[in-house]
């Protein structure tokens, strides 16, 4: 009865999700039409539409129901009742290794194809190992902290005594399962950690500021990117700017609580004319974090496969091509552009870095995928590139 009941809820929300806005947006509005779900009921219907939408685009031809049954048995490494419920058969396998669980998917459906669950693989920058990465579809990526110099011993005691297991991976960046509630244990005020995914946080490695260098964050969003500069080196004089004004306004926030006070704010548009706002600047170093696919990041929000379709990948390369011609301008001879992606295509990637290094002769100092599917992380591209002299 629980396993139906939970069935019958799974497909109300699939039939009611727009699929134009984020499931992290729409499931609490969900859950606030429906205040008979307890906590118990929120937490599967989750599980089970995340995990629906893990599937990618296999088995589009089988009703709902059994691609989530499917989809059950691949995402989770333990029994649980739905499984019991619905398949028996598989539910006792569910901690066998994924390979093996693929092989019994096969099995009973001979038409299931992994490279369906994310159809554009062949389209991956060529480090990526197809496999691994069509596999890391079916897991949910950790939840990942970056501890401000000074308080590592804090926040780690604090995690302790609330009860949460949590591993250090080094660099003052730790990791825990998805979902810990963070807010629970520490003040909405507090400045010991900032939330941001392991490979965001291993971008930081080439940057290489100077003292005192003049340094444009071109694609600031929130500032993820900023403060980890500030906390390489505090002493910059920083530019920040997004398109968007309302991200810049969470952008303030942040830096305040982080200390960050001195930086100069600008709303622009990098694919228009930004002399007017720029022709007096020239940077010692520009991050540009570009907008992108942000197919390396679906392991957090699956349902964006289903909206992807193959045209968008040749829409990023143009948009980012574009930017970064026009960001290029304004840093000084002998000084490097972080270009990052957060996508896991060629196009946006190592396509672009090519088109810099061939066309504007930037010198490639560095380039690679951040592979954070090999440890349930976002998967990001980043390159340094040096502007000629
Ligand atoms: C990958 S996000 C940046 C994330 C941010 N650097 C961080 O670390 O949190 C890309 C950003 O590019 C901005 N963007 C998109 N199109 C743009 C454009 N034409 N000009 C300037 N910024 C743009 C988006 O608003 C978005 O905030």
């Amino acid at each position: 009865m629980k396993a139906l009941n939970q069935l019958k809820t799974f497909q109300r929300i699939l039939q009611e999700y727009p699929g134009d806005t984020p499931l992290g947006k729409f499931l609490p509005g969900f859950y606030r039409q429906n205040k008979q779900m307890g906590s118990t009921d929120r937490r599967v219907a989750g599980r089970l539409i995340y995990n629906y939408f893990r599937l990618g685009n296999a088995l589009r031809e089988l009703v709902d129901e059994q691609r989530l049954i499917v989809a059950e048995f691949l995402c989770n490494t333990q029994t649980n009742s739905f499984l019991q419920h619905f398949k028996p058969e598989w539910a006792g396998c569910a901690d066998l290794p994924i390979t093996k669980k693929i092989e019994m998917v096969q099995h009973a459906y001979p038409e299931f194809k992994l490279t369906d669950v994310f159809p554009w693989i062949g389209q991956v920058s060529p480090s990526i190992d197809k496999d691994a990465f069509l596999a890391s579809f079916f897991t949910q990526p950790d939840l990942f902290i970056r501890i401000r110099k000074g308080f590592e011993t804090h926040v780690k005691a604090e995690l302790t005594n609330a009860g949460i297991t949590f591993k250090d991976e080094g660099n003052n960046c730790l990791s825990m399962p998805n979902g810990t509630r963070l807010e629970n244990i520490f003040p909405s005020t507090q400045n010991w950690y900032e939330v941001q995914d392991a490979s965001s946080q291993q971008t930081a490695q080439l940057f290489k500021p100077n003292k005192w260098d003049a340094w444009w964050d071109a694609c600031a969003a929130s500032g993820g990117k900023s403060l980890l500069l500030h906390e390489q080196e505090p002493n910059l004089k920083l530019v920040v700017s997004d398109i968007r004004e309302s991200i810049l306004n969470n952008l303030d926030e942040r830096f305040q609580r982080s200390g960050l006070t001195k930086y100069q704010k600008k709303q622009l548009d990098l694919t228009a004319n930004i002399d007017p706002e720029l022709a007096n600047y020239a940077f010692d170093g520009i991050i540009l974090d570009a907008p992108c696919s942000g197919s390396g990041t679906w392991g957090r929000t699956p349902e964006m496969i289903a909206q992807f379709s193959k045209g968008k990948i040749e829409f990023f390369n143009r948009l980012q091509s574009d930017i970064v011609r026009n960001v290029v301008k304004y840093l000084k001879p002998g000084k490097p552009l972080i270009y990052i992606t957060c996508s896991a295509f060629k196009a946006e990637n190592e396509d672009v870095v090519k088109m810099l290094s061939e066309q504007l002769g930037l010198e490639v100092e560095h380039q690679g995928v951040i592979k954070g599917y090999e440890h349930k992380a976002d998967t990001m591209f980043a390159a340094r590139l040096i502007k000629p002299v």
